[in-house]
């Protein structure tokens, strides 16, 4: 129980689904999350024709019509269901529904959080190049998910400060986040993004447990 009402912004979705239920239902979407982010780098790298372009927006709004005859409003928000399983498929660092995500993998190790990821088409920035919003959003989402571990709740972003320190070559590309200090609702994160050149960023954040998720016994 945490001490104060969830905010109005936080959508929140009770669902009568088993762990085994849930797992196929993860399965039958998440080919599709892939296929639509394949889609959206073929898009960008396509060099096809006039009539070419116009068959395939006849076939996009076509998909886009059959996935629409049943939908949600606002956002995904948290899904979560009795046995305290929470799902967020709409994150867009990692959501599983998410084709704007990136395609992050997320590798367990002792030391904190790692996530590998192929960098394609869809996240240059300088050309070649990992943008660097995109960097911003690996490194605050992996060091937020380290701190969310440790401290057992929701954490969020007070402070994050980068450091760019050379372009992340589009490509296989590894962020290694870890807790450097805690208080019982504070931690101090560090995070690196490192690909076959080296580290080319790294970051230092503060990550809070909000107010109103703690439990009473830590304010
Ligand atoms: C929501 C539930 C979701 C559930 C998810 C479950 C699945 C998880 C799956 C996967 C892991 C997810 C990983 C996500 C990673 C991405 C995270 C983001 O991108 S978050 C979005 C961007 N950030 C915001 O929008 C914050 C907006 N700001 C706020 O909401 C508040 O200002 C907040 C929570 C940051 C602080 O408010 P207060 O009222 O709770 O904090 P007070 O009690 O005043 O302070 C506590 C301590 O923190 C320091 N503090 C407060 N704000 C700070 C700040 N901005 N920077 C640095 N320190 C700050 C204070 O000085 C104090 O420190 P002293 O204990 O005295 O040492």
């Amino acid at each position: 129980m945490s001490n104060e009402q969830r905010p109005v912004w936080h959508k929140r979705v009770t669902e009568a689904i088993s762990a085994d239920e849930l797992a196929e239902r993860e399965a039958l979407w998440v080919p599709l999350t892939e296929e639509v982010r394949e889609l959206v780098s073929t898009a960008i790298l396509s060099e096809v024709d006039e009539h070419a372009v116009a068959l395939a927006r006849q076939h996009i709004r076509a998909a886009q019509e059959i996935l629409g005859t049943k939908v949600d409003t606002g956002s995904f928000g948290m899904h979560v269901n009795d046995e305290g399983l929470a799902w967020n498929w709409g994150n867009a660092a990692t959501g599983q529904k998410n084709a704007v995500a990136p395609p992050l993998c997320q590798v367990p190790i002792a030391d904190g959080v790692r996530y590998e990821a192929d960098f394609g088409a869809g996240y240059e920035g300088p050309p070649g190049c990992l943008h660097g919003g995109w960097i911003a959003l690996i490194l605050d989402h992996a060091s937020g998910r380290a701190a969310h571990l440790e401290g057992n709740g929701p954490t969020f972003t007070g402070t994050l400060t980068i450091r760019y320190l050379q372009p992340t070559r589009l490509g296989p590309a590894v962020a290694h986040a870890w807790v450097e200090t805690r208080t019982a609702n504070k931690f101090v994160v560090r995070c690196t993004l490192s690909t076959e050149d080296g580290v080319t960023a790294e970051s230092e954040g503060v990550f809070v447990l909000a107010r109103w998720a703690r439990k009473p016994q830590e304010d």
